[in-house]
């Protein structure tokens, strides 16, 4: 395709230049671009086909980046992006010092809020807006929002905050049904009762004979109306939920008729309250594969875009934890599995289909599922939440307060431990281990294979007691070393037990120290090997035995501050350890997108870069 229209687009002035037929032609490029750069890089395809008509109407109607647009989760803003002088860039989306996946403000002025992670929208749109208020700036602050984001906490704190805002606030809510699986929860019900009601197609009537009396650009708004296909159904109708929370509620309207978007915007500008618009969605639009199984097309590494099929798709840690724990489930009735709306990404679908009772989606709501399966643990369930290290963020406060402090036994599947690659900063698991390592009594295991997963999850379970975490990394196992029979539960040590310097590693890193063992030993040197599994508590063995080596290196994928390294180094410290340490980890910074290979080698934990230091040490030493 050559992108006639979109490869001018420069700036949001150029789409409102546009006719209504080069709008047409405008969509049907911005999403044959979408499929032909996802296929490439990777990324969240469904959710970016459904938006964008409702992307290029905002920018037809609001005047950015005076007007806010903030997005929630920031996923679904490719779209954004090719329209805001970033099109020539979009080939470069996700890959190393390329476009973010995600909105950025260091990336453009277009970007009025940074997001990754969902339901934050709503509340910092409204500290944009409150902000503009006290500056005596006139403009729009608009929060695009989904369906699923709404069923996080923090969704509900901005908008019962949002209702007290004067002017020129907008929620749109992108209603899709889906988060990445089918949408969950009381209020993702109510959203479909808002569409099915009778009541509603009796307003949508007298809604047209009510705005037939208030002007826009110049018009009656109800003529507008009777041209456009479905008709806007907006009217203070005050009786939804979101007009009771001080929002006058808009909707809904079809999120695919860009004169009912146009109209809707349009309308919902002159609100002189906080105004919320239901738009509704199909996720996935304009790709047959997409629009069918838009959950397996949320988020996607490379595919064929003639099949669908992907490129490559190897047995990930995912995969291995939910077999297991179906497994587990099978022998014991008191398992059961929590998830935040991570289904899929956090390989849990069999065990949704095989132990529905047993299995709960909470929806986007990582401090609820904390506190929900402490309570399932405190009345005799042994539940495991599986959730990504990034959005366990999330649930610090209710692990301490909820979990920890009266020794409820919870097991985390801490998925994406480490960095996750092309997701970026918003997405590292890289905390999770300064977070658990800070609560006492907690027990944490970072296995480096799929073994060691079964193995940890299966004590975690059944052995050990209080918060326990198991935490895996994004993608496979590596390739086993020689003589691999089967990986311990505390720790093992391997390679020359005489040599100087003994290298110390937990999870992933362990294959990387092994391939560093080979280049050291190719260039003449020695160097020994401990691997821990459980990180937490340390084994006083393995410490014991480290401080008969003159120099320990200690390779650590995750923050230096609260790192197991620091805890490690104050064990020896108690032993009297007078040799040198030192210690590779993330220091104070936040790590960008790129491929997990270049991330790991650009933060000095690849194999060569391990040699390497190993070595440089021992000539400074030497
Ligand atoms: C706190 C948090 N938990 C989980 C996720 C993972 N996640 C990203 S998008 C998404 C679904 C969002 O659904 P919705 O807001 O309806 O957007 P859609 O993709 O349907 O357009 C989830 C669960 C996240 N980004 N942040
Ligand atoms: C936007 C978001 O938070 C998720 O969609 C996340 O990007 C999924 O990551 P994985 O591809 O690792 O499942
Ligand atoms: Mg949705």
């Amino acid at each position: 395709m050559s992108y006639e229209i979109l490869s001018k687009i420069e700036s949001p002035a150029d789409v409102k230049a546009l006719s209504a037929e080069q709008l047409d032609q405008l969509c049907d490029e911005i999403r044959e671009k979408l499929i032909d750069v996802v296929s490439v890089n990777g990324g969240h395809l469904s959710s970016n086909l459904g938006v964008v008509e409702l992307t290029v109407a905002m920018h037809r109607v609001f005047d950015c980046p005076a007007d806010s647009i903030v997005f929630d989760v920031g996923h679904q803003s490719y779209t954004h992006k090719m329209l805001t002088g970033r099109y020539h860039e979009i080939d470069t989306i996700r890959r190393e010092g390329g476009l973010s996946g995600f909105p950025k403000r260091c990336e453009s002025e277009y970007d009025a809020f940074n997001a990754g992670h969902a339901s934050t929208s709503i509340s910092a749109a409204l500290g944009i807006a409150k902000a503009k208020l006290l500056a005596g700036d006139p403009s729009y602050t608009i929060a695009v929002i989904g369906d699923g984001s709404l069923t996080g906490g923090m969704a509900y704190e901005g908008l019962n905050n949002a209702g007290q805002h004067k002017k020129n606030f907008i929620v749109i809510l992108n209603d899709n049904r889906m988060s990445i699986s089918r949408n969950v929860g009381a209020m993702a019900r109510y959203l479909s009762s808002i569409r099915m009601q009778p009541w509603y197609r009796r307003l949508k009537r007298g809604t047209e004979h009510t705005l037939s009396k208030i002007p826009l650009l110049g018009r009656p708004i109800g003529n507008l109306l009777k041209r456009s296909k479905s008709k806007v159904k907006h009217v203070m109708y005050r009786h939804t939920i979101f007009d009771k929370l001080g929002l006058s509620y808009y909707g809904p309207v079809d999120g695919h008729n860009m004169e009912d978007l146009m109209n809707a915007l349009n309308t919902v500008k002159q609100s002189k309250d906080p105004a919320l618009l239901h738009v509704v969605t199909k996720k996935g639009k304009g790709y047959k594969y997409a629009e069918d199984d838009s959950a397996s097309y949320h988020g996607v590494g490379s595919f064929n875009v003639d099949t669908g099929e992907p490129i490559s798709s190897d047995k990930n840690f995912s995969a291995v934890f939910g077999e297991k724990l179906c497994e587990l489930a099978e022998t014991d009735q008191r398992v059961c599995a929590v998830t935040a709306a991570m289904r899929t990404g956090t390989g849990l679908m069999d065990f949704s289909k095989q132990y529905r009772d047993r299995f709960f989606d909470v929806g986007i709501a990582e401090e609820h599922a904390v506190t929900f399966a402490a309570g399932l643990a405190v009345n005799g369930m042994l539940p495991v939440f599986a959730v990504y290290s990034t959005f366990l963020q999330r649930g610090y406060d209710q692990l301490i307060h909820d979990v920890s402090m009266q020794n409820a036994h919870l097991v985390l599947g801490v998925d994406r431990a480490g960095v996750v690659g092309e997701d970026g900063e918003t997405h590292q698991g890289l905390f999770d281990v300064s977070m658990l390592n800070a609560i006492p009594d907690t027990t944490i295991y970072s296995p480096c294979y799929f073994d060691g997963l079964e193995n940890a999850l299966t004590t975690a379970l059944f052995e050990d007691k209080g918060l326990v975490a198991v935490r895996y990394p994004r993608g496979g196992e590596g390739k086993k070393p020689e003589g691999y029979s089967r990986e311990n539960i505390d720790y093992e040590i391997c390679g020359d037990r005489d040599a100087d310097t003994l290298l110390i590693t937990y999870g992933r890193l362990f294959n990387e120290a092994v391939a560093a063992r080979q280049i050291v030993k190719e260039q003449g040197g020695e160097l020994c090997i401990m691997k821990l599994c459980r990180i937490k508590p340390i084994d006083e063995r393995a410490v014991k035995l480290a401080s008969g080596f003159p120099k320990i290196h200690f390779f650590e994928e995750g923050m230096r501050s609260g790192s197991v390294a620091d805890r490690f180094r104050d064990m020896l410290d108690l032993q009297n350890y007078s040799g040198s340490y030192r210690v590779c980890a993330v220091d104070d910074a936040y790590v960008q997108h790129a491929s997990v290979k270049n991330s790991l080698q650009a933060l000095g934990f690849d194999a060569q870069s391990m040699a390497r230091s190993v070595q440089q040490r021992e000539e400074v030493s030497g």
